[in-house]
């Protein structure tokens, strides 16, 4: 993009602060749907985080239970956010090329995924294995 385009750019997309409280919002927004868009693990933990709501209705959790519940799905959120973040940022500064510091960066940010996933993993079979194993016993019996 020459310096032409740039300007180009720049006068028919903002690049100045958010004026106003309604706007930021539409940004934040715009970024929620973005993740959706462009992230097919994000789609999948959403999918993962509404059968837990389902399961967890089901059997009738308490608070605490829904507490920690929480806890687990917005680590798990808040971290695909970060991996995204790190992943446009590393792209816009070295585009295509490799860079071992890039591969680094993106691989970390995945890790931190992971862990978290890894998280609400741990928190999922707590709580809810003491409602689910006596229905599987029952099943396998
Ligand atoms: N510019 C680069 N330089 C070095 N390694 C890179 C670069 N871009 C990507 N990689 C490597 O390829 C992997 C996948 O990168 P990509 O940007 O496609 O992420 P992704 O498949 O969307 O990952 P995720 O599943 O975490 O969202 C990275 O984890 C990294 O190891």
């Amino acid at each position: 993009m020459d310096s032409k385009d740039n300007k180009k750019t720049e006068e028919t997309h903002q690049v100045h602060k958010n004026s106003h409280f309604v706007q930021a919002f539409g940004h934040a927004i715009a970024g929620i749907g973005e993740l959706l868009v462009r992230e097919r693990n994000m789609r999948f933990h959403i999918f993962a985080a509404c059968v837990v709501l389902i399961v967890g209705i089901y059997v009738d959790l308490g608070r605490s239970d829904w507490l920690w519940i929480s806890v687990a799905v917005f680590t798990v959120i808040s971290a695909e956010f970060l991996n995204t973040v790190v992943e446009a940022i590393v792209d816009l500064i070295v585009g295509e090329k490799y860079h071992p510091l890039a591969k680094v960066a993106k691989d970390v940010a995945s890790g931190g995924v992971l862990a978290a996933v890894a998280f609400a993993i741990i928190v999922g079979i707590l709580i809810f294995q003491p409602y689910l194993l006596p229905n599987l016993q029952m099943i396998f019996r």
